[in-house]
């Protein structure tokens, strides 16, 4: 057995190629920690017939944006800067909850460098049943489907962490540079939507989302900014107001510079580089806002991966 101790990053995953699309789609459709539709017995039948009238609107998103998600690469990066932080104590591995590489193959991985300490790391800083929770469950799964015995413990947000918020504002710093007359900003924080019955169920996703702002805006003076969450994906009540609205809803008070601010995910994926790039940028510019912007994602961010490196050791010190 190995002394090492192995951080697996829990991350979402995204499709590797348009083929891909449908059978990632069809994973998230039918885990019942992210959406229950139906009773259990029905909802792969039923995530079937929403997949397949879904997929042709979601492969054209993704063909947009070179044809597959950047999810793996940009969460391979990651895992390879946080090991070379970390030094030759520590292994990375990463899994995606549904997409590859999946938990069993991360754990696999694991089994065959023969390392028995994992630390589950989760890659969403603000925790949900829907995310953080459906990947910890999986990894539950897994774990007891093996039957391997494996020290395991877990890191299930850090919506809160000084390395995480100095990340963030160094991201808006830098955006906000951008603009001719900084004062004549709107900041628009856009969190990932949740649906409201998670919430009223006793989910602290809105409470740790609202938590950050808070956290980020305390090192900045006078910017004017909102919190709007976007990628609704069904028919229930989400979280209000959508970044659609409030983007509509500046635009006609009269704003003319827009820096967008995505909050839930770390790396760049789907939602920004289609969602707010594409969709929220040609929007924003068809009601005036004449300098729309984003800042940057996390990604491999030296200051992100400390606060990763950071997370870890004090973990490795409760033990
Ligand atoms: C079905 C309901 C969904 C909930 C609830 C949800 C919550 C949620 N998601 C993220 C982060 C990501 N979502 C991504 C893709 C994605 N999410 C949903 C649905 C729900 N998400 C779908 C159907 C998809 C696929 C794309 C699409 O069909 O529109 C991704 C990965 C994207 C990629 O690059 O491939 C991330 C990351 C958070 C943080 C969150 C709630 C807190
Ligand atoms: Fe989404
Ligand atoms: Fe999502």
């Amino acid at each position: 057995m190995s002394a090492k101790t192995a951080i697996l990053l829990l991350q979402m995953g995204g499709p590797d190629s348009l083929d891909a699309v449908e059978p990632f789609l069809l994973n998230l459709f039918a885990d019942r920690d992210i959406i229950k539709i139906g009773p259990a017995f029905l909802q792969p039948l039923i995530a079937r017939f929403i997949v397949r009238r879904r997929a042709p609107r979601v492969m054209e998103n993704y063909r947009q944006i070179g044809g597959k998600s950047p999810l793996r690469e940009l969460t391979d990066a990651q895992a390879k800067a946080l090991e070379e932080k970390l030094g030759p104590d520590y292994r990375c591995f990463v899994a995606m909850r549904y997409w590859h590489p999946s938990t069993l193959e991360a754990l696999a991985a694991i089994r065959k460098e023969g390392i028995s300490r994992v630390i589950a790391l989760s890659l969403y800083p603000h925790y949900s049943r829907a995310t953080t929770g459906s990947s910890i469950n999986e990894l539950n799964k897994v774990l007891q489907a093996a039957g391997v015995q494996f020290e395991v413990s877990y890191i299930d947000s850090f919506y809160n962490h000084p390395l995480y918020i100095q990340a963030l504002a160094e991201k808006i710093e830098t955006g906000l540079a951008g603009f001719a007359d900084r004062s004549q900003v709107e900041l628009l924080f856009s969190a990932h939507s949740l649906p409201q019955s998670f919430i009223d169920d006793g989910d602290p996703y809105l409470s740790h989302i609202e938590e950050t702002v808070r956290l980020v805006m305390e090192r900045f003076e006078k910017v004017s900014y909102h919190l709007a969450f976007q990628s609704r994906a069904g028919p229930v009540k989400w979280l209000e107001p959508s970044t659609d609205e409030m983007v509509k809803h500046l635009a006609a008070h009269g704003c003319k510079n827009m820096l967008m601010v995505p909050l839930s995910f770390v790396s760049d994926h789907i939602e920004t580089l289609h969602e707010i790039d594409i969709e929220y940028g040609s929007e924003a510019r068809q009601l005036g806002i004449t300098d729309f912007r984003r800042t940057e994602s996390l990604n491999s961010s030296p200051l992100f991966i400390e606060c990763l490196a950071d997370l870890v050791q004090q973990e490795g010190n409760k033990s």
